[in-house]
């Protein structure tokens, strides 16, 4: 079934949710518990507090400024773009291929609404809401290279040649502006690229920047812009008090041309634009001054690190192991890349940011099993990347998970795991940018409260696509796969007033069903199924391609 099939227009059907022309505006319980502790003695108190959630319901025409623009990700999410929203097919060496957005939570994967007559009812996750379609997004951006898109995804190596060559008269047309480049920042192998950047003092350049934005804003028509980071993995920059710490210390800063990073200087000049910004690299752009920065100004910023690959893989074995009662020990990742990003994490200060980043993405879930782990007690953990130019953007990654099982016994994991790079940081970028976008249409009042409120400008939601999630200060870090995915679904299925998802079944575990009998059908009789989905309080237009099984039409009618 292709994803078209797949498409359902989701509309609830209780007392709960209100559609007005401008608004979804949903009431929802929402359960917590607290917990005391007092030696063994643990009591929990739950705790439901009333909440009313609104989101708005026209979507913008979505701007995205890339830094890096014409980098291995940066002109593959270009081209992918258009690739869908072009429809194209190419061939390769085995058979017909057709563009997608696999790899995407929002555009790939989907969410069970309950059942339905056919049994389960899963929709895509982006129709739970309205939100950005990937292909409607405008992109521009800078590069210190001033390759052409067109010639900068051919240097990427990582489209194939024959849907290259469909795509390279519209991405030729696509220059990446001037950009700020601090040679310190990045490796020194860098420099040949850089022949594309601005000058000036560093204030200077932060007001080009600034207007570069307003240029892009007005010359595509785009209602919002939101910058994205997928420029090279900068070195740590030194957090001083009375620079980056506080925001009018970093302002100040930048007046005196003070060392502030160039991912931190498009960070400023993007929200005093008003425009979300997300780090996709491993560096800490967001010093406490950036933050307090964005805080004040009320915009959302994002990161850190793509979370595309090795450390995805990572934060879903490590938590079904810790789940299931068994004790990592010793985790080793090994990788080696060809591609620009390896060129540039070869050198030690820049692998460094990264190595960060790919280590602590086990510890929430360490943390939350004291049966295994001793406080203060951790896995070995080693991360090496090594740069290997042959492989290009087919990254390699090889790991082995060490884990002591019952009785003494040792359980190893090895894998393999080959993919373009690129290809999976791609649609991790489109969740990021759509996701936001999401999240500034959406606010929330709690009971007792007589405003409505916006996210925290740390847009924690984001953990789920970024290695090292930045969240607001003195919340948790949650790295676990799974956690991560059932914020993001859980949040929007309150948005539509509805309760997050239990996996209990417990209509299939007692010895009667006690839910309404739904009648199954063979060999679809859709006008049957639509009916009787109907009256069963879901509206979901029925495409063809839907395999039903009915088996008795009088039954349903
Ligand atoms: N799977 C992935 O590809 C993946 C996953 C996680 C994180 N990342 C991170 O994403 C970033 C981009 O990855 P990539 O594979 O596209 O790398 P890349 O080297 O191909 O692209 C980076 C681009 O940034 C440009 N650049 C460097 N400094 C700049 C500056 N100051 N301003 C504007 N442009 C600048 C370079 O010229 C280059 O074109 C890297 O930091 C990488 O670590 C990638
Ligand atoms: O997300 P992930 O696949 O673990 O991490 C990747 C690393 O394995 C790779 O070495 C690096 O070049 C990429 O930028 C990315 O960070």
């Amino acid at each position: 079934m292709d994803s078209a099939a797949m498409s359902a227009n989701v509309h609830i059907n209780s007392s709960n949710v209100k559609y007005t022309d401008t608004h979804i505006v949903s009431q929802y319980s929402y359960q917590t518990t607290s917990v005391q502790r007092d030696g063994n003695k643990v009591t929990v108190t739950p705790r439901t507090t009333e909440m009313t959630f609104r989101t708005e319901r026209r979507v913008p025409r979505l701007g995205v400024m890339l830094v890096g623009w014409g980098g291995n990700n940066g002109t593959t999410v270009t081209a992918a773009v258009l690739a869908n929203k072009l429809g194209l097919t190419w061939r390769t060496n085995t058979g017909v291929k057709k563009a997608n957005y696999y790899g995407s939570l929002l555009q790939a994967s989907t969410v069970c609404l309950g059942t339905g007559v056919e049994g389960e009812v899963n929709v895509p996750i982006c129709d739970l809401l309205p939100m950005v379609h990937p292909n409607d997004i405008v992109f521009d951006g800078w590069d210190i290279s001033s390759m052409d898109l067109g010639r900068a995804m051919e240097r990427a190596q990582v489209l194939d040649w024959s849907l290259q060559e469909q795509l390279r008269p519209h991405l030729s047309q696509m220059k990446p502006r001037p950009s700020i480049y601090i040679p310190d920042f990045i490796a020194a192998n860098q420099e040949s690229r850089a022949d594309n950047v601005l000058t000036g003092s560093i204030a200077e350049q932060v007001e080009q920047v600034r207007a570069d934005i307003r240029d892009f804003r007005q010359s595509s028509g785009v209602d919002k812009v939101i910058v994205l980071w997928t420029a090279n993995t900068e070195r740590f920059c030194d957090v001083i008090p009375g620079v980056n710490d506080k925001a009018k210390n970093l302002l100040a800063a930048i007046q005196a041309g003070a060392e502030v990073s160039p991912s931190t200087l498009f960070a400023v000049a993007s929200i005093l634009e008003g425009c979300a910004y997300i780090n996709g690299s491993p560096q800490n752009t967001f010093v406490p001054g950036a933050i307090e920065l964005a805080v004040q100004n009320g915009v959302f910023i994002g990161g850190d690190d793509f979370k595309s690959g090795q450390t995805k893989v990572k934060s879903v074995l490590v938590d079904f192991l810790v789940s299931s009662g068994i004790k990592p020990t010793s985790i080793v990742s090994y990788n080696h890349l060809g591609n620009n990003d390896g060129k540039n994490l070869s050198a030690p200060q820049q692998f460094r940011s990264k190595e960060i980043s790919k280590s602590n993405v086990v510890d929430d879930m360490v943390h939350s099993n004291s049966i295994l782990y001793q406080p203060g007690e951790k896995p070995d953990h080693c991360v090496v990347i090594k740069y290997v130019p042959r492989v290009g953007d087919s990254k390699r990654a090889m790991d082995e998970y060490t884990s002591e099982i019952m009785m003494g016994g040792t359980n190893t994991i090895a894998m393999h795991n080959t993919c373009e790079d690129s290809l999976l940081a791609t649609p991790i970028m489109l969740d990021l940018v759509i996701l936001t976008e999401l999240c500034q249409r959406i606010t929330v009042r709690p009971q007792g409260e007589e405003d409505f409120q916006s996210f925290h400008s740390v847009l924690a939601l984001l953990s789920f696509l970024c290695k090292a999630p930045l969240v607001p200060s003195g919340t948790p870090v949650i790295n676990a796969f799974f956690r991560q995915r059932a914020a993001i679904e859980n949040i929007m299925r309150a948005c539509l007033g509805l309760p997050p998802q239990s996996h209990m079944l417990l209509e299939h575990k007692l010895q009667k069903n006690f839910l309404p009998q739904h009648t199954t059908y063979v060999n679809g009789d859709v006008a049957a199924l639509k009916k009787a989905s109907l009256t069963n309080g879901v509206h979901i237009p029925l495409t063809n391609g839907i395999h039903t099984h009915l088996d008795d039409a009088t039954h349903a009618l």
